[in-house]
């Protein structure tokens, strides 16, 4: 197959921007996107598996990496503006970044790190572009399939097994029995916990274990068993998908145009169809920066303040960038306050002007 399993005929600048840019923070996913002919995923799934070895590791043949992903970038749905290829190439990349924090080396086994990887992946694969709410308020068919309970995460998990199973696509054909079953509990516990639901309680675990971290005086604990390397895990990837605003604030700017747009959308559709419209999904009301800010000060810095404790201190220069990112939101947010302020008093000029010259 052709090199990152895309045939494009800028190859050797896609080849660039990954050697300086796949293990950095705040590579630029969107030109990667474009280099790669818009088949992201495939392009950093296949960089990756390359630059860990993958390939030999899990007698993985690159044909066979291909053709999955193939399949799997196809079943995005491209004309959604945020739940695209690009987000879970972006998520992909962000934990391929996470996972070589210095603290956490040795941490994970190399069927983790798999695990973890090709989690990131398939995370929203075929994305209808709508929230779990949309689609139980709806009586969606996937709501009905799932009783309600992470419809979407669900779906996601079930998509990907499911394209798997096509003889030509067996990533894990060369695993043995039971790493193939481990493999995909842990994909799934990884998928499911990226249900916005989970947050807060995802949250407080992490919170403890960076506590018994510290009792333990600062080295990252023994983690023999499976639930707190899996809490780990799950936490690094909901990091991953909760990143856009701890990206450089090019990137972070542009993730908010097309999460506004999505959730505008589904705003839409909810009207049209006689529905409350969701928070955040109004296009008339909505104060976009005022939503992200308090999008960051109650979700994204919470988590990823924790985040940076555990891995302390590999994670500061992404915490700073938040908290930087944030103050930008809080300044745009507050001269628009100013904007429309000065606006109602200049048109209350313009009346009480009016009505004096009316008065002469
Ligand atoms: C008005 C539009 C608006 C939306 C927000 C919240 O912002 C964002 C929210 C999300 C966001 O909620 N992502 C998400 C996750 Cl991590 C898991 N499950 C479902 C979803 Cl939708 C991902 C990225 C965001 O900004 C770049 O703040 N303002
Ligand atoms: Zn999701
Ligand atoms: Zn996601």
């Amino acid at each position: 197959p052709p090199k990152f399993g895309v045939e494009t005929p800028r190859l050797a600048e896609l080849s660039d921007l990954f050697d300086s840019g796949l293990d950095q923070w705040g590579v630029d996913i969107f030109l990667v996107d474009e280099l790669a002919c818009h088949k992201p995923l495939c392009a950093v799934v296949y960089a990756i598996f390359e630059k860990r070895d993958f390939f030999n590791k899990f007698h993985i043949h690159p044909s066979v990496l291909v053709n999955y992903f193939s399949q799997v970038e196809q079943h995005y749905k491209q004309e959604n503006p945020y739940h695209n290829a690009i987000h879970a190439a972006d998520v992909t990349q962000s934990t391929h970044v996470l996972l070589n924090a210095p603290s956490i080396a040795n941490v994970f086994t190399e069927l983790e790190i798999l695990a973890s990887i090709f989690a990131c992946a398939i995370h929203d694969v075929n994305h209808p572009g709508v929230t779990n709410q949309f689609l139980i308020n709806t009586e969606s068919e996937l709501a009905i399939m799932y009783n309600d309970m992470s419809v979407l995460e669900n779906h996601h998990c079930a998509v990907a097994f499911k394209l798997l199973q096509e003889p030509s696509s067996n990533l894990f054909a060369s695993l043995d029995d039971i790493q193939r079953r481990q493999l995909r509990k842990m994909v799934i516990d990884m998928v499911l916990a990226t249900d916005m639901s989970k947050h807060m309680s995802l949250l407080a675990d992490l919170k403890t274990m960076v506590e018994t971290k510290k009792v333990s005086g600062g080295c990252l604990l023994k983690l023999d068993n499976y639930s707190e390397k899996m809490q780990i895990m799950q936490n690094m990837v909901h990091c991953a998908d909760l990143s856009n605003p701890a990206k450089p604030l090019p990137l972070s700017t542009h993730w908010v145009t097309r999460v506004m747009e999505e959730f505008f959308n589904q705003g839409d559709r909810e009207k049209a169809l006689g529905l409350p419209v969701s928070p955040m999904c109004c296009r008339e009301t909505a104060n976009v920066e005022k939503s992200q800010v308090s999008f960051i000060d109650f979700i994204v810095h919470p988590l990823w303040e924790a985040w940076t404790e555990l891995v302390h201190p590999d994670a500061e220069h992404i915490l700073n960038t938040l908290e930087q990112n944030r103050d930008h939101y809080c300044e745009l947010s507050a001269a628009k306050e100013a904007e429309s302020v000065k606006e109602v008093d200049e048109e209350h000029l313009d009346e009480a002007e009016r009505q004096q010259s009316d008065s002469k």
